[in-house]
Order: structure tokens, then sequence, then C-alpha cells
């Protein structure tokens, strides 16, 4: 058996449920442009392709002129990154299982498409930073998930191997273009058929990850 892999996470509906936060900065947006709220589950089928992807989204769905885009995407981006943490919670279980595999000896990571502020900040409110060696954020690289970039920059600066634990389609794509295992938690934000992607195990309870991640570790 090999050397105990590292773990790189995905944040967003991976390790937190960030909806409820992500959902009131939109909602605060639209307020401030005179529109009626959003649903939370429409803004969550928005979610995972980065913030500036995120308000495009809205923006469409909503009629407001494009060539806002930038000035909106700034102003959401500022006001969730002071507020990342009202709502938002940590996953069931994340917490001690994080632990379990520091103990366990795997190096461990985050590669998000959410920017670099709104992760530090999310990470430091909610106590998870200091389980983490390395954070890959969305706009840490010129290159954002599904590109193989930020992944692949994790890793290098984990060592070793590495397996990618996501939530979302994004994910799947990002570990099939890196050449790398991929774990699915199925209690996040994915927004395709689980048949449409590949994965070499799937969970909903972080209490079950350390076995799947002997199981992967076996094979290799
Ligand atoms: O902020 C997003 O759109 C997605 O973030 P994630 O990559 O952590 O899921
Ligand atoms: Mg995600």
């Amino acid at each position: 058996m090999s050397p105990a892999p590292a773990l790189i996470f995905d944040l967003d509906g991976t390790l937190i449920d960030s909806l409820p936060d992500l959902a009131a900065a939109v909602n605060r947006m639209l307020a401030a442009e005179g529109q009626p709220p959003m649903v939370p589950a429409r803004i969550r089928s928005f979610v995972g392709d980065g913030a500036k992807v995120l308000v495009a989204r809205v923006m469409a769905e909503r009629g407001i002129d494009m060539a806002r885009h930038d000035a909106l995407a700034g102003r959401l981006v500022a006001d969730y990154t002071e507020r990342s943490a009202e709502f938002t919670t940590v996953y069931p279980h994340v917490r001690e299982t994080l632990g379990t595999l520091r103990s366990d000896g795997h190096r461990l990571g985050i590669c998000t498409n959410k920017p670099a502020a709104a992760t530090a900040s999310v990470l430091d409110a909610l106590g998870l930073a200091p389980f983490f060696d390395c954070v890959v954020a969305g706009d840490t690289l010129a290159e954002r998930k599904p590109h193989p970039a930020p992944l692949r920059a994790a890793c290098a600066a984990l060592g070793g191997d590495c397996v990618f634990v996501g939530d979302s389609e994004v994910d799947a794509h990002t570990a099939e273009a890196a050449g790398m295992p991929f774990l699915l938690f199925s209690a996040g934000y994915l927004r395709v058929p689980r048949s449409e992607i590949r994965f070499a195990g799937d969970f909903d309870d972080f209490r079950d990850l350390p076995q799947f991640v002997a199981r992967v570790r076996a094979l290799t």
C-alpha cells in the first residue's frame, strides 16, 4: 500500500452548506437593484463555477444589463466576503473526520472556485482553517475548475498522490482532467444526474469518508 494520499476538498456544498449566505448576498444585491428576491433553490442551481458566474446567471435570469456585470459582481463579492458566515454551517461530522484524517497521516488541502478572500473569511469564521496545509481558490490562478490547473497546483503543494473530494459535476470533471481519483459527497449541490459523472466512491455522511479513502489507497 502506498503512503497516505493527500486529500483535497472542494468547499461549497462539500465541507460547508454556504447556500444560505450566498443566497442572502444575492438577494441583497437584487434588493439594491429594486428586484424581488430569488428562491434559494434557484440560486443553488447557479453555484459551482465561482461568484462571477453566479452573478452572471442571476443577472441573465432577471434581465439585468450585462454591461453592469463587473460592478455587480465586485459588489457582491465584497459584501459576501464581509458576511460569509452568518448562516453558513459546517456539514455534520466534517470537523471530527478532518481531525481523524490528519491523525491518520493525510495532508489536507482545499480547491474551491470561491474567491480567496471569501474562502479565508469563511474558513476562519467556522474554525476550519487550521486543518488545511494548502488552499487554492477561484482567483488564485488564472484558471479555475473544471480546468485541472488549480487541482494540480494544490496537489503539487501537498506532495505525493492526491484524492479529490467534491460535490459537483465541476469537481468530477476537474478530477478527471487532472487524472486524480474523485470521491463524491452526494448531499451537496450536484446539478446533473449522478450517472453523468465518474467517481471512485460516494458518501453522504462524513463518518464514512475514511473507509473510502482506505479503499482508494489500497488500489494505488
Ligand atoms: O463558489 C462557487 O461557485 C463554488 O465553490 P466550490 O468550488 O467551493 O463549490
Ligand atoms: Mg462545491
